[in-house]
């Protein structure tokens, strides 16, 4: 691989990536996405490999993913659950939520996972009304919801519960000044929480677009 925009050197990120070998069921993922003419914003490749360390490593058997497209995080996510776990996905767009089902079917994992079909936010509602909890969840859906989303993390949370966010460098948008749109202010105040409420232990990676990491204490 090589990238002449770097004077011809590997970026961080694509050294990493090209140190791995493929991928099949993840390359099968990407590829159904781009044939279904949707733009491909799944989590990078060495995010979704962390998503499933940090799923194994904390015995998680509930994660909830709020915005599945199709279905890239949610196997990252299913291959680290518990074997008796479940996924519960939210997503708006029928269309995606049935590529992801299919994809995750494909992976072995239909019978785990749950999509919610709607607005996040309502499906959060209701989860919170049928005192559903959680020990992961990953927040990668519309940016201007994000600190909303982590409330509602932090109140769905089991003790010691894992909260991760995509996104959070918006392609540089987060770090330029002159950058002030609604979602680029909603994801500032989203990683402002992440970094100083005092419910959670945390960290940002900076790596890639950018992924918050929490633990609800
Ligand atoms: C960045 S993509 C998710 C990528 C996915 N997590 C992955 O890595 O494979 C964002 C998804 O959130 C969905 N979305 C956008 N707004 C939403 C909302 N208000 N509620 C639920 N899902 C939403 C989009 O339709 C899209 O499928």
């Amino acid at each position: 691989m090589e990238d002449h925009a770097n004077g011809g050197l590997l970026t961080p990120e694509q050294y990493s990536e090209q140190i791995y070998k493929e991928d099949p069921l993840l390359e099968q993922v990407t590829a159904s996405i781009l044939e279904s003419g949707i733009r491909d914003v799944s989590i990078a490749p060495g995010y979704g490999r962390l998503l499933t360390m940090l799923a194994k490593l904390s015995g998680s058997s509930r994660i909830l993913e709020i915005g599945a497209l199709g279905g890239y995080s949610g196997i990252c996510l299913a291959r680290g659950m518990q074997e008796d776990g479940k996924l519960v996905s939210l997503e708006l767009k029928e269309e995606n939520a049935a590529l992801a089902a299919r994809n995750l079917k494909n992976a072995g994992y239909g019978d785990r996972v749950e999509y919610r079909i709607g607005p996040a936010l309502e499906s959060l509602k209701q989860l919170e009304s049928e005192g559903a909890r959680f020990d992961m969840f990953l927040i990668d859906a519309d940016k201007e919801n994000y600190p909303s989303y982590l409330e509602y993390a932090i109140t769905l949370a089991n003790q010691g519960a894992i909260i991760a966010g995509d996104n959070t460098m918006l392609r540089g948008r987060t770090i330029n000044p002159e950058k002030n749109g609604p979602s680029v202010q909603a994801v500032r105040k989203f990683n402002d929480m992440i970094a100083t409420d005092e419910r959670l232990l945390s960290t940002m990676l900076p790596a890639y677009d950018g992924l918050a990491l929490a633990i609800v204490k």
